[in-house]
């Protein structure tokens, strides 16, 4: 088994299956958008202006780490419009053609998504310039001598972007968007909340502490919260009478190897490397890559963000240092001299 098959704990998407569940948990109005307070409420009063004046949203852009609820927000963005909703993403839209034909296909004041933004092909995202500024097009027909290429007129319309590294985006795209929104983890009484709601749905027994311990080791994301849910159900199904209890809860949990502060082992396995090959740092993230056998797109996207948050790493020019926490986390005493004792480790 692969690690990614069996990190729990990890934002992104399992399967097709998982897909279908957190469309089945999705919350469809803003008002039951549980958190991100700033969001939302900034949102609220710019559909509610763009409906008035009847025009389109303005570009939005959402950007954060996975399973922070950024394709929720944006199928509620266009619900609450009361527009239809395209979904694409930035790898699927191989040619101009390929944007060209779901522009050109949009109704007036319609929601385009695409995810993963920033990973558009260049060629794609230079018609998608005119499109945002001037809902126009300039698409070439025929080719050789013959070509030639004509502009199109196209509804208003709203793109909403998602992406996990807004740091990506080129400055042009960037630039598009009205409207720029980060989304935060979520604290442990939110993911509460969204564990309770999503129990419900799914028609478990859940006491107010077990829904506590699943939510306090959810990494801060909704859909690990969900995830971490399912898994605990099946637990209390089999091992008991089904109802999630504090107890049922943390055994589930420690038998999936999520520990009480929600790390996992790519968690741990991270910040270990740190601590004990490289005296807790600096270290480069690359070193730290090929030391751990991730990629580094992973680990700055998915891993960092919420160690960043928790106060157990550090990003610094140098290159990444753990924090006291993280030294206190796993009972270990640092050098005494941090600073000379990263120049003797390897690296
Ligand atoms: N604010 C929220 N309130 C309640 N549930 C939420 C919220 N945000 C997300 N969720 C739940 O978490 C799940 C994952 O959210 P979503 O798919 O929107 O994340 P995402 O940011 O698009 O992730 P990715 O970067 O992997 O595409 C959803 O199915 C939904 O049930
Ligand atoms: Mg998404």
């Amino acid at each position: 088994m692969s690690d990614s098959d069996t990190r729990i704990i990890e934002g992104a998407c399992e399967s097709p299956n998982e897909e279908n569940i957190d469309r089945a948990l999705r919350p469809t109005k803003l008002a039951d958008y549980v958190g991100q307070r700033a969001v939302r409420e900034q949102l609220q009063i710019f559909i509610e202006a763009a409906r008035r004046r009847g025009e389109p949203l303005d570009h939005l852009l959402l950007f954060g780490p996975p399973g922070l609820g950024k394709t929720t927000l944006a199928h509620i963005v266009a619900a609450e419009m009361g527009v239809n909703l395209r979904q694409t993403s930035g790898p699927v839209l191989e040619r101009p053609g390929d944007l060209a034909a779901i522009l050109t296909n949009l109704e007036k004041n319609d929601v385009l998504f695409i995810d993963e933004i920033h990973r558009l092909s260049p060629v794609v995202e230079e018609i998608l310039y005119p499109a945002l500024e001037d809902y126009q097009i300039d698409i070439m027909i025929g080719e050789g001598p013959a070509a030639r290429s004509i502009k199109l007129d196209l509804p208003p319309f709203t793109l909403i972007g998602a992406t996990t590294r807004a740091g990506s985006l080129t400055n042009p795209l960037r630039a598009r968007f009205g409207i720029v929104n980060q989304l935060q983890f979520y604290d442990k009484d939110e993911l509460i909340t969204i564990v309770r709601r999503s129990a419900k749905l799914l028609n478990v027994a859940i006491a107010p502490e077990g829904a506590a311990e699943i939510a306090g080791r959810s990494r801060g994301t909704p859909r690990v919260a969900n995830r971490l849910l399912r898994r605990v159900r099946d637990y209390a199904e089999v091992k008991h009478d089904g109802t999630i209890t504090r107890e049922v809860a943390s055994a589930a949990l420690t038998m999936l190897d999520v520990d009480p502060v929600g790390l996992d082992f790519i968690d741990r396995r991270f910040l270990l490397t740190i601590l004990e090959k490289f005296a807790g740092g600096p270290v480069g993230i690359d070193n730290l890559a090929a030391a751990i056998g991730e990629d580094r797109e992973t680990l700055e996207d998915v891993v960092e963000p919420y160690l960043i948050q928790q106060g157990f790493l550090q990003r610094t020019p140098r290159g990444r240092v753990a924090a006291p926490l993280a030294w206190q986390h796993f009972g270990l005493t640092p050098p005494t001299t941090p600073g000379n004792a990263s120049l003797f480790s390897q690296s």
